[in-house]
């Protein structure tokens, strides 16, 4: 079970970066593994502060999470002699930090600059690697600093597609379960009960969830590092991965204009919802109560490509088995399905 040894959130902890390293005992030269925005917007933040605590600090500027972007970041690391990597900003920079630095054997703090996804503490890196997203096992953060101001000037889009995210774990947990009855795949009881109690704080506090809140970000940061710890303790996505991921990772491939990850998955999270014969139209209410996307229209996808994807996501990891079964859904089936959950009109 891989968990970061420390979780520091709250306003203005970016500025601690250096004296942080430095109680953690981390030496030398450290790689920041960051966006081109979130450069500006926190990178060079945290290089004062780890130059302040006498780091040298280089930077590996990164996009998309694919194996060749890791092999860059580790290719730049060994050239800079990098100690250890700070990823900072969106899931993609933190996954590319993460499984980066797993691989060189070396350290990594996680500076999410947005409460986006539920990967800003865990030991998954989602990569995409020949053109479909795995999952694979990494070591976890030594220690994540989510600075709650940095987090709360971000869009509030991104609070609210980090909702999604969270309560996608209803049907990752569903999808989980059949698994373990239909195919005998282990199960963590322990990874469930906390990834079901974090997606169900979500949902119960949908109401609280408003852009400019500071409470806001605290309990969704919260949630995020609670859903990571669970995918920690399953060794696995699974707690926080299943159909509606399946889904999105389709999108992801196929849409002109993919939305945000945990905008797809939330709305995924409707559709298989009503495929396991849940309460979807709760999971509906409690997305829209958030401002997040419940409609294809919402997330700016035409509706062939929803079609497209709830056929073709069956294929996406096809060992992990969910409802959608090893054939999927067929095409007149996921018109239905979209229809009935209003997800298209
Ligand atoms: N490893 C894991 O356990 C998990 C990994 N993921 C992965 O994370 C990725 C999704 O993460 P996202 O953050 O949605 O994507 P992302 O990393 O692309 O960030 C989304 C956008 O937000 C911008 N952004 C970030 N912070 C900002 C700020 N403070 N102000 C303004 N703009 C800001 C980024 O520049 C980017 O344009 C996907 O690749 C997904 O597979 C998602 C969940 C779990
Ligand atoms: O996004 C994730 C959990 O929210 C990780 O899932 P994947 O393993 O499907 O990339
Ligand atoms: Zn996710």
């Amino acid at each position: 079970m891989q968990l970061p040894r420390n979780v520091i959130a709250g306003p203005g902890a970016i500025d601690s970066v250096g004296g942080i390293c430095q109680s953690m005992r981390l030496k030398g030269r450290s790689l920041i593994v960051t966006g081109k925005n979130t450069k500006k917007i926190a990178g060079d933040i945290a290089a004062e502060s780890l130059r302040a605590s006498g780091y040298d600090v280089d930077f590996v500027i990164v996009e998309n999470a694919t194996i060749d972007n890791v092999d860059n970041a580790k290719a730049v690391a060994k050239e800079v002699n990098a100690d250890f990597l700070v990823g900072v900003g969106g899931g993609k920079s933190i996954d590319i930090a993460k499984l980066a630095s797993t691989q060189l054997d070396t350290h990594f703090l996680s500076l999410p600059t947005a409460a986006s996804h539920d990967g800003i503490a865990s030991s998954r890196a989602s990569i995409i690697k020949n053109g479909e997203t795995v999952s694979i096992q990494a070591e976890a953060p030594l220690c994540v600093i989510a600075d709650t101001s940095i987090i709360m000037k971000s869009p509030y889009r991104l609070l609210a597609a980090g909702c999604g995210d969270i309560i996608s774990n209803y049907t990752a947990v569903k999808d989980w379960r059949l698994a373990s009855k239909l195919r005998n795949v282990y199960i963590s009881e322990y990874a469930i009960a906390l990834s079901e109690m974090t997606a169900q704080m979500v949902l119960e506090s949908a109401s609280l969830i408003k852009p400019g809140l500071e409470e806001s970000v605290r309990l969704v940061v919260k949630a995020l590092v609670s859903s990571s710890v669970a995918m920690s303790i399953a060794g696995s996505s699974a707690p926080a991965s299943g159909s509606e991921h399946k889904f999105s990772h389709v999108l992801d491939r196929i849409a002109p204009k993919p939305a945000l990850h945990g905008e797809q998955c939330g709305v995924g999270t409707i559709m298989m919802m009503y495929l396991h014969d849940g309460d979807w139209q709760s999971i509906r209410d409690a997305l829209k109560k958030i401002g997040a996307p419940t409609t294809a229209k919402d997330l700016g996808i035409d509706d062939e490509y929803i079609i497209r994807a709830l056929t073709e996501a069956h294929n996406v990891r096809p060992e992990r088995y969910t409802i959608l079964g090893d054939t999927g859904i067929t095409y007149e089936a996921a018109v239905n399905v979209a229809l009935a959950t209003k997800v298209i009109s």
